[in-house]
């Protein structure tokens, strides 16, 4: 089965997905727009674009190229999943940034919230440096039925269903990351 046929190229879909949530063509729509947003409310301000490895790397890569106002790029390593699909609970800094993060502008860039532990950590880390601003542009938002998001991230790219995705820089156990889209993991691969 296709993944994508936009542009009559069609993307084998892997074996291990059960679904396509967000094809080639959705994501770029999605990033585009969000670049648009951020361009607009940063204008005249050079924010510094906070990436959240290793999942947002591929988000942040295409979103830099969106922003069409000066912006800067830094990199931090967190984990809270360990090699599984439940989040483990505890969040390990595994790479700090380079960049003094005081005055500045920060825009975390996350490829999925999901509990909101990750984000939650991260942004009472951040905003105890000192910055003069801080929001969140996440790419995806897992929608949790009856639970309201830990956090509220001021740029949202899309909402994916309350499954393990995979794809678009996201894992299971560092595998489907280089997969062009998002989809659905099958339950058999984890369990
Ligand atoms: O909202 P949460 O429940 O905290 O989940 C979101 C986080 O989980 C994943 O990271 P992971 O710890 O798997 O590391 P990775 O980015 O290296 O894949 C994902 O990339 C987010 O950073
Ligand atoms: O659904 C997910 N997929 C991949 N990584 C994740 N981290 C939190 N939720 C997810």
């Amino acid at each position: 089965m296709a993944a994508d046929t936009a542009k009559g190229t069609a993307t084998q879909l892997h074996p291990d997905v059960e679904s396509v949530v967000l094809s080639e063509e959705d994501i770029r729509g999605i990033v585009t727009r969000m670049g648009d947003e951020i361009s607009r409310d940063y204008a005249g301000r050079n924010p510094l674009v906070v990436t959240v490895l290793r999942g947002a790397f591929i988000f942040t890569a295409d979103l830099l190229r969106a922003i069409k106002v000066p912006c800067e790029v830094d990199f931090m390593a967190v984990s809270s999943y360990g090699n599984g699909v439940k989040s483990s609970g505890v969040v390990r800094i595994v790479k700090d940034l380079d960049t003094k993060v005081q005055g500045r502008d920060v825009i975390i860039a996350e490829d999925i919230l999901d509990s909101g532990l990750t984000l939650s950590y991260l942004i009472k880390l951040l905003q105890a440096r000192q910055p003069n601003s801080i929001e969140v542009a996440a790419f995806s938002v897992k929608d949790i039925e009856g639970k309201q998001p830990a956090v509220e991230p001021r740029y949202v790219g899309c909402h994916v269903p309350d499954a393990f995705v995979v794809g678009y820089g996201l894992d299971f156990a560092e595998r489907y990351r280089n997969l062009p889209y998002v989809g659905i993991l099958k339950p058999e691969v984890y369990s």
